[in-house]
Parts: structure tokens; C-alpha cells; sequence
């Protein structure tokens, strides 16, 4: 099969005041999220002045791609489109369209294995495409990416940056605590062919994170940023309780590291630095974040990878990983499906 352009696939965010409750109204139509969280959220967006960063870091990540494209020879236009905010994926395959572009590979912002990292993004190349018609180019999406060394070593080196903030006197009593966005337990247990695949893929990148980064030091995936209804149940604990028990357990120190995420978007700069830090300092709890691999060169060449060992038959072409989780180039067909609320 060949391939006449990548698409770069985000989330989207807001990017003017205005913008925030139409965002909102995108991301949460049709999924029971109670108007109460959503004046919430809105608020966390009005603290940045209505701009979440989250547009700018793939403007970034698009200029890195095309720039390590071209020096490595890798010779595919690169488009970007967002799944909750312009631009938005069915005008940027409409003007792929119209670049003349028939087949195209994707590369979506998310890791992991479950519905909304991995099976909505593909719901949505799946509307654009049919709102573009029949001539809109065929999408591919890329492999999940959870255990890729272009993806683990940014996190292990932004882990050992944050550890090197702290007293190092405390070591014995520093904690690493691994954060990925909650979702309600349904939908974590319907992730993968077999479910539970998004937990599973969490722990696989949290264990070997802390296995490089500081093998000495014990460590927990913990949630944030839980949504929706508060009768219905997500994974749990939440990273601000989880602090609460590790301080009472003697904890002096902790490294949050948000290995859920691929860029410091709203979720990471007010989840974490503002709310769980506050929860730290009330604590007692010396506090670092460790960042996240954003432009980071080997995350930006681990896409061209992913690009080439797609191309290429695997003999040639090695699919390089860390993990020993089942992966694969094309989800099997109800993968991650019922996974919706009722
Ligand atoms: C698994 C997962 C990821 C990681 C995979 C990936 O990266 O895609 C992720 C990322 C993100 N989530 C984001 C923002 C939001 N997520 C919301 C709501 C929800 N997220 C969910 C899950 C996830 N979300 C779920 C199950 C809901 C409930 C509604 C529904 O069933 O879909 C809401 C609604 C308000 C609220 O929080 O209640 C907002 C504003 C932003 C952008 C931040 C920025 O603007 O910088 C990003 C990167
Ligand atoms: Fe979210």
C-alpha cells in the first residue's frame, strides 16, 4: 500500500474566550456530562484566558514532523486536523481532497488502546471522510504507541529532570505517581479486543518509566480529570486523594508524571500544576511534574518510524518496542465498542 500523506489527528482546544463553551458543547455532546462540571471545566479554560495550549503544541509537533520528514527523506505532505476544534478533521480532508491526496496514514495524539484515546478517533476520520464523500481519501490510522522507546524515553528522562528538583535527602521517602485521564469503568473494561487494554498499556508505561528512571523508588498509576455523571463509576483513585494516603503513609515527596498524555495541555497545566500541586502544598508534600514529550526530537522521529514500518514489510522494517502487550496495525473489528454510556 502506498501512502500519499500523513495526517496529524488531535483533540483540539479552544483558543479564544468565546471559543470555550462551543469547544465544550463538541466534546461533551451526546455523553451525559452534567452542566454543573461543564461550567467548571469552562472556568478552568477562562483561568488561561480561554486558550488552552493544546492547538500551539500540535502546530509544533506539525512543523517538528515536517522538518524530521524532510531531512530523513521521508517525501509525504503533513496535514493536521482535530477531533473538538478547528481545524477541524473533515475540513482538513476535504482540502486533502483537493490536494488530489487518495490514501493517507494517521497519526492520533494518544497512545493507548480504549474508546476515547483510540476507537473515537477513528469514529471521527470515519465522519469526515463521509462528510467529504466518496472521493475523500482512504485514512489509516498508525499503531498505538504506548510502550515505544520515541515515546517511554521522554517520559523516563522528564521523570529523572523532575527527581533532580527535589531534596535529595528525602529520596527514601519520594514517591512517583503516574497519571492517565479517568474513564468511567465500563469503558475501561470494554478497551481491546479483550478489554481492560487502556489500564493493562498504563501500567506496561508506567512500570518501565520507573524501571529506567528510578528503579529504587516505588510508584502508582493513579486517575485525573474525571468527567460525566457522579452516579456513574470511573477508574479510581483520583491523584489529589491518592496524595492524601501517600502523605499520611510518611510520603515526603512526589514526582507526578502524566504518561497519559503526549503534551502539557490544559488537563496537565491545571489537573496537575495548579490543582493537584495546591493539593500537595496543603500536604506538606514536596511537589514535582514531570513534563511531557511534546516536541521532544525522539517522539518526533518515533512518528516517522511508525510511518516507515507501516510502509514496509516487518522483516525490513522491525516494529521497535519496549513492551510485550499484544500490538497491532489494525484494531479487530468491535474493538472497544460497547463501551459507551447506555
Ligand atoms: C482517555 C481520554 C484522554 C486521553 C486521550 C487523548 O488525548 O485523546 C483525553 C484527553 C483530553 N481531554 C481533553 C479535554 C476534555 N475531556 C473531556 C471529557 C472526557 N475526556 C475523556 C477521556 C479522555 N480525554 C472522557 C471519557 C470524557 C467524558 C466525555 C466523553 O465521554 O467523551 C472534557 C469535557 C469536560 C470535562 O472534563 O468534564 C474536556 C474539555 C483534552 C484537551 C485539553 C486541552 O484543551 O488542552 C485532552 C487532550
Ligand atoms: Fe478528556
Amino acid at each position: 500500500m502506498a501512502y500519499e500523506a500523513l495526517l496529524l489527528v488531535g483533540f483540539g482546544g479552544p483558543e479564544r474566550p468565546e471559543d470555550v463553551l462551543p469547544f465544550l458543547a463538541n466534546v461533551t455532546r451526546g455523553r451525559g456530562v452534567p452542566p454543573e462540571r461543564l461550567a467548571e471545566v469552562a472556568e478552568h479554560y477562562q483561568h488561561f484566558g480561554g486558550v488552552s495550549p493544546i492547538n500551539q503544541q500540535n502546530r509544533d509537533l506539525l512543523a517538528a514532523i515536517r522538518a524530521d520528514f524532510a531531512a530523513n527523506g521521508v517525501d509525504l505532505p503533513v496535514y493536521w486536523g482535530n477531533r473538538n476544534w478547528h481545524p477541524m478533521l473533515a475540513d482538513t480532508v476535504a482540502q486533502m481532497r483537493a490536494d488530489g491526496i487518495g490514501t493517507a496514514l494517521a497519526f492520533v495524539t494518544s497512545a493507548y488502546g480504549g474508546y476515547s484515546s483510540c476507537r473515537q478517533y477513528q469514529e471521527d476520520l470515519v465522519a469526515a471522510r463521509s462528510a467529504v464523500g466518496p472521493e475523500a481519501p482512504m485514512i489509516d490510522k498508525l499503531r498505538q504507541f504506548w510502550d515505544h522507546p520515541g515515546f517511554v524515553e521522554p517520559h523516563t528522562d522528564a521523570v529523572r529532570a523532575a527527581l533532580a528538583t527535589l531534596d535529595p535527602a528525602r529520596r527514601a521517602t519520594t514517591r512517583l505517581v503516574f497519571t492517565a485521564h479517568s474513564v468511567p469503568t465500563a469503558m475501561a473494561a470494554a478497551a481491546g479486543p479483550q478489554g481492560g487494554r487502556y489500564e493493562a498499556q498504563l501500567r506496561e508505561t508506567a512500570a518501565l518509566v520507573a524501571a529506567a528512571a528510578a528503579p529504587d523508588l516505588g510508584y502508582d498509576l493513579v486517575w485525573q480529570s474525571r468527567s460525566g455523571p457522579p452516579h456513574v463509576p470511573w477508574l479510581e483513585p483520583d491523584v489529589n486523594d491518592h496524595l492524601a494516603l501517600l502523605a499520611a503513609d510518611g510520603v515526603s515527596s512526589v514526582v507526578v508524571s502524566p504518561i497519559g498524555f503526549v503534551s502539557d495541555h490544559l488537563e496537565v497545566v491545571w489537573d496537575l500544576d495548579t490543582e493537584a500541586a495546591a493539593t500537595a502544598k496543603r500536604l506538606g508534600l514536596d511537589f514535582a511534574r514531570a513534563g511531557t514529550p511534546g516536541t521532544d526530537p525522539r517522539f518526533v522521529s518515533m512518528v516517522r518510524e511508525l510511518v516507515v514500518e507501516r510502509v514496509n514489510p516487518p522483516d525490513t522494517s522491525p516494529r521497535r518496542r519496549l513492551g510485550t502487550l499484544p500490538v497491532w496495525d489494525t484494531c479487530p473489528a468491535g474493538c472497544c465498542v460497547p463501551a459507551r454510556r447506555p
